[in-house]
């Protein structure tokens, strides 16, 4: 059993996709061909991923889109083992350009149907603040979930880090909680050890999704083994955003040795070259992790996962 908890589905909006639908919504690229799209995908930092990432969601416009898309994923995902997915939608995104918020959740939900009668994958939303965007925006936004009894498990919080700290977002996640819903956060990818606390102390998240920068901070790093809070890193990602050096250089054995709960995800698998089967490969060859250490990897994603 392998749960994923970490993965932005418009993140595994592949180029072929990119592509059909394009035509079928009559958008036109700024990308001559695949291999045009594909030379793009060469990253210096998060903001230079996410550009991509935002611009190319274009193509996305109706739920039968949204429903590909997560099928896709899911149909992927299933091959990889995954038999539980917890994954990220990013509403802000799609209304902000025009796509009425009902299209965006019909159509995962579709999808997570599918998921489970053809893939054998039980999968679950989680809706997450685009926390580069104004504050009001992802409050009126929350609501507007809460008004089409969206089939939400949880709120999280995404996109640039720097500059965005947990407590501009205290007031939505308290309402999520509120809500009987689960919170998690984006923190410790690019920002400081400061926003994983903010994110645990003020925003009352469950897990921290990347927190590799945790380990700069000795006392948290204490907490998060006392308390047993999962990371849900995602070591490709981090190799492409240069948030680490290389592969083989990834903090990810310390952070097993350090007694920290540590899960691994694909975050964006369609930029990152690699869904999680891919992830867990290259850990083992480049990485040395051993048998028993993916075991405990793989058990930590079950015990981490909300299902
Ligand atoms: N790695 C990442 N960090 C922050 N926001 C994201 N949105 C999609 N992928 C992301
Ligand atoms: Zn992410």
């Amino acid at each position: 059993m392998l749960a994923e908890l970490h993965v932005h589905i418009e993140g595994t909006l592949e180029p072929e996709l990119i592509f059909a639908l394009a035509e079928r919504n009559r958008v036109s690229l700024p990308y001559a061909d695949l291999d045009e799209l594909r030379s793009r995908y060469e990253f210096t930092d998060l903001q230079s991923f996410l550009d991509l990432y935002y611009a190319n969601m274009q193509v996305l416009r109706t739920a039968e889109d949204f429903t590909d898309l997560a099928k896709a994923y899911l149909r992927r995902a299933a091959q990889a083992g995954v038999t539980r997915a917890e994954f990220f939608f990013d509403p802000q995104a799609h209304t902000s350009r025009g796509v009425p918020l009902a299209e965006v959740v019909e159509g995962l939900a579709e999808a997570v149907a599918a998921g489970r009668r053809e893939f054998g994958v039980d999968a679950a939303m989680i809706a997450s603040v685009v926390r580069d965007r104004p504050v009001h925006e992802a409050e009126e936004v929350f609501g507007e979930l809460l008004r089409l009894s969206a089939p939400i498990i949880g709120l999280g919080l995404d996109s640039a880090e720097v500059g965005y700290p947990p407590s501009l977002f205290e007031d939505v996640f308290a309402r999520a909680r509120a809500e009987g819903l689960h919170a998690v956060a984006h923190a410790g990818e690019e920002g400081p050890p400061e926003y994983v606390w903010q994110a645990l102390d003020l925003l009352g998240a469950e897990r921290i999704d990347h927190g590799i920068r945790s380990l700069e901070d000795p006392l948290l790093v204490a907490r998060l083994v006392d308390e047993q809070i999962p990371l849900t890193v995602c070591p490709l990602s981090n190799v492409r955003l240069r948030v680490v050096d290389s592969l083989e250089r990834h903090p990810l054995p310390r952070m097993l040795e350090a007694g920290l709960l540590v899960t691994v995800n694909s975050d964006d698998p369609a930029y990152f070259g690699g869904y999680v089967d891919d992830t867990f490969a290259a850990l083992r060859d480049r990485l040395g992790l051993t048998d028993a250490q993916r075991e405990t990897l793989a058990r930590n994603s079950i015990a981490a996962s909300f299902g």
